[in-house]
């Protein structure tokens, strides 16, 4: 019996500058009568950082759930490195395609250090018989896992962590340790699903250096993401998704100055852009509950207008005349007491 318990290729995802890693083409994913994503292509190449924004329900995550094997297209095909994707995520995971997910799937109960660990078991070999014996090819082969765990931790600064509970990680962290472990499956590319959600402001440049750093290592990234800020410092080419469909594709400055981009973000959409029909329901319905709304608060203050000039003028009228009798009847009792009790009135009499 032989136990083959080396690592395998440490960097299987080592891509050739320029090399297309991602080729999808033609991807479209049906829920029964809802088309969640339309034909859409895209490529990612070896050193790119790509991005993939749209607004919610644009069919981003299903589209990125279509590349990782989670769902099998309708239509459409998903090369990875010119072969054609298994329809099973493990087996994705094994081609070198990892991700992240948009809500943290960590081990909970597990330290830091198990959950990057769990997701190196793509590439290591042992098998049955060397972890039910557990010799010295075992024992070398885990002290390499560890060992690369570890490192991984140090690359997102967590390894001061590696033996805390990930359920015990604030959440900025726990992220990252998605990201190790993502990682950990030594990945030519890396998915990442909304990597900021959550996080402050610091924490999140601190992601944007870090995506920097993962793309310095050689694994190109496709990214989703709401931060905009986030996404036009970062990737190099940024596709839009929009109701399913691929609404533009470009470098940043080119989707940020894409007006149908900018109409689909502000609820402005242009003629024939996909979902402006339904865009434009809603603003019609939203300026039609507006209208309603500001007719009723006119007819309500030129109610309370009216009210109040009535009643402060007849208030003040009725006051003034009570006033007006009271100072009239107090000068005429003033004056019959001041004059009867003048002193030495009498004596000048
Ligand atoms: N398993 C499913 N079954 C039925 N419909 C689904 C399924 N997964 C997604 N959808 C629908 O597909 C559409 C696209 O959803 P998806 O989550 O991909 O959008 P998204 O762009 O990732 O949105 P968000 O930015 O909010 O995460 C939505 O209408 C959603 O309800």
């Amino acid at each position: 019996m032989t136990t083959d318990t080396t690592t395998k290729d440490a960097t299987p995802g080592a891509a050739v500058p320029g090399e297309t890693v991602l080729d999808a083409r033609g991807v479209t994913m049906r829920f029964g009568g809802l088309t969640a994503v339309r034909g859409v292509d895209l490529t990612v190449n070896a050193g790119e950082i790509v991005g993939l924004i749209g607004p919610n329900g644009a069919g981003k995550t299903t589209f990125f759930n279509c590349l990782t094997g989670l769902y099998i297209p309708t239509e459409g095909e998903v090369r990875y490195k010119g072969n054609v994707l298994p329809p099973k995520s493990f087996k994705v995971t094994a081609a070198g395609i990892a991700r992240t997910f948009q809500n943290i799937r960590l081990f909970a109960n597990m330290t830091v250090l198990e959950n990057v660990l769990v997701g190196r078991h793509t590439r290591t070999k042992e098998g049955f018989w060397s972890a039910v014996l557990r010799g010295p090819g075992f024992h070398k082969a885990e002290k390499a896992s560890r060992d690369r765990a570890m490192e991984l931790l140090q690359f997102v600064g967590l390894d001061h962590k590696s033996e805390h509970l990930a359920r015990n990680l604030p959440y900025g962290e726990q992220r990252k340790l998605e990201i190790a472990r993502a990682l950990a499956s030594e990945p030519g590319l890396l998915l990442l699903d909304e990597p900021t959600a959550g996080m402050n402001p610091q924490e999140t440049r601190a992601t944007e250096e870090l995506v920097f750093a993962i793309r310095d290592m050689g694994i190109a990234v496709l990214v989703i993401e709401h931060d905009m800020r986030f996404i036009f410092n970062l990737c190099d080419r940024v596709a839009v998704l929009v109701q399913g469909e691929k609404l533009v594709e470009g470098d940043s400055a080119t989707v940020q100055g894409d007006e149908r981009v900018v109409a689909a973000y502000l609820g402005e959409p242009f003629e024939n852009a996909p979902g402006a029909e339904e865009v434009a329901e809603v603003e019609a319905a939203e300026a039609h509950a507006e209208t309603a709304a500001e007719t009723a608060a006119e007819a309500d203050a030129e109610t309370t207008a009216e009210a109040d000039a009535e009643t402060p003028a007849e208030t003040t009228a009725q006051t003034a005349e009570a006033d007006a009798e009271t100072t009239d009847e107090t000068a005429e009792a003033d004056a019959e007491t001041t004059t009867d009790a003048a002193p030495g009135k009498e004596n000048d009499r």
